[in-house]
């Protein structure tokens, strides 16, 4: 019971915090309402909600990689950078994986509005 406290705790430590995850919540916001709105499949529901769960993991995951290497060392490393690029590029890879997504289930029926 106490681990979910903790997580939860750190759910809301980095969203307080972190810009980047204010974005991804608005995002995921926007697609919902979306959802919605086009009345999508059950299938759908369940691409859009794994999605939206993998963005903000692998934000959490960044975000903790960060403070992290802010924690190991204040000065400029090149290993710092090369660790915090690529924790950054994990979150670019699953967000650009996701907009592929949307595009698929929402860009049909967008299409059919006009
Ligand atoms: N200690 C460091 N040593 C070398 N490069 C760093 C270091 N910290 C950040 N960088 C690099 O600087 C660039 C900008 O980083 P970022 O936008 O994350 O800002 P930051 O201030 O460094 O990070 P933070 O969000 O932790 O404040 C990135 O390429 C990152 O890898």
């Amino acid at each position: 019971m106490r681990s979910f406290y903790y997580a939860f705790r750190g759910l809301a430590n980095a969203f307080g915090s972190e810009f980047n995850m204010r974005i991804h919540v608005v995002a995921a916001l926007l697609v919902t309402v979306a959802g919605f709105y086009f009345k999508i499949a059950a299938a759908e529901w369940g691409m859009i909600v794994l999605c939206i769960c993998s963005v903000i993991a692998m934000e959490l995951i960044n975000t903790a990689i960060e403070k992290l290497c802010n924690h190991v060392t204040a000065e400029q490393h090149p290993a710092i950078k090369q660790i915090k690029d690529i924790a950054a590029a994990a979150v670019l890879v699953t967000a650009l994986g996701s907009l592929v997504v949307a595009l698929i289930i929402f860009l049909p029926k967008l299409i059919l509005l006009f």
